[in-house]
């Protein structure tokens, strides 16, 4: 448990999964988190957990140690730059999870603030996110704690920079692109002959488990494929013909095509 008073400034699909995380992890009490945004009645779930809901940045922000914006990439700039004086930078850390906004343009608006990088996903809700973080200016300290937050709200680790519009794709638009594939299983299942929930909760669990094979054992996917695929069998036949319908193809295209949605806009 920390003691430290969090802002997360925005709070929308991210923030209050955010929100959500810190509270069911046990790492911040209900009162030490504030969450902001402009029309509150969204947030009334977690206003009734005793999370302080503010349309008031500026009071989240001034009452706060650890300040989380996950603002949409087009208005951070603007609501930051209103706000850029009410920072404290000598008792402040600054954790963006905006997509595509380096850390040198986040410090270039906050003058003196040590900024973060972070890239969870939506799983962050139910401490299940892959993080990946980003550190510059951050101190030891700084660092440790960020770290140790989201170690806490699932699995966290640290990435060049660089890297982090690739993490976005990956980590961030990957819950979408499984959730996809977990559907097309539902629709095929349900084809078969299951009844939407009962398709609905193989699928899921089916994915889970493929998932925690390759997280505990650390295997490659191939060679837990080839456990599976009994020569002349049901999965290499189901295999192949996705294959050939170009499915291994189809995701390695939606990744790139994310990618230069960041990159080139
Ligand atoms: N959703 C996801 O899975 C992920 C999102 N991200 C990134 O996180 C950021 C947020 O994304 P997401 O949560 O999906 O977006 P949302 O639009 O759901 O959330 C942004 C929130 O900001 C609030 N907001 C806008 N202006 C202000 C303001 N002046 N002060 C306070 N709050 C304000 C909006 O509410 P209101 O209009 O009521 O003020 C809105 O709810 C983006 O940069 C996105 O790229 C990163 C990883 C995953
Ligand atoms: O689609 C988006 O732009 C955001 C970034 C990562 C997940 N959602």
């Amino acid at each position: 448990m920390s003691a430290k008073k969090i802002a997360i400034i925005g709070g929308g699909n991210l923030g209050s999964a955010i929100a959500q995380g810190l509270l069911k992890s046990g790492f911040s009490q209900a009162g030490d988190i504030t969450i902001t945004k402009r029309n509150t009645d969204t947030l009334v779930a977690l206003k009734d957990a005793g999370v302080q809901v503010e349309k008031d940045n500026a009071k989240a922000i001034r009452g706060a140690e650890v300040i989380i914006v996950a603002l949409k990439p087009y208005n951070v700039r603007e609501v930051l730059q209103e706000y850029s004086t009410v920072f404290d930078p000598a008792k402040q850390i600054l954790i963006s999870v905006v997509t595509g906004v380096s850390i040198d343009d986040l410090e270039r608006i906050v003058p003196g603030m040590a900024v973060v990088r972070a890239m969870p996903n939506t799983a962050i809700a139910i401490q299940e996110s892959m993080t990946c973080l980003s550190f510059k200016h951050a101190t030891p300290e700084q660092t440790n704690f960020v770290t140790d937050m989201f170690n806490q709200l699932g699995a966290a680790v640290t990435i060049d920079e660089k890297l982090m519009d690739a993490a976005t794709v990956l980590g961030a638009c990957g819950i979408a692109y499984a959730l996809r594939f977990i559907r097309a299983n539902i629709q095929g299942g349900i084809e078969i002959g299951f009844d939407a929930r009962t398709a609905s909760l193989i699928a899921a669990q089916t994915v889970k488990g493929a998932a925690e094979l390759l997280i505990r054992e650390k295997t490659h996917p191939e060679a837990e494929i080839d456990k599976v695929t009994t020569p002349k069998g049901c999965t290499i036949a189901g295999l192949n013909e996705m294959e050939h319908q170009g499915f291994s193809s189809s995701l390695i295209k939606g990744i790139t095509a994310s990618y230069d949605k960041i990159v080139k806009g």
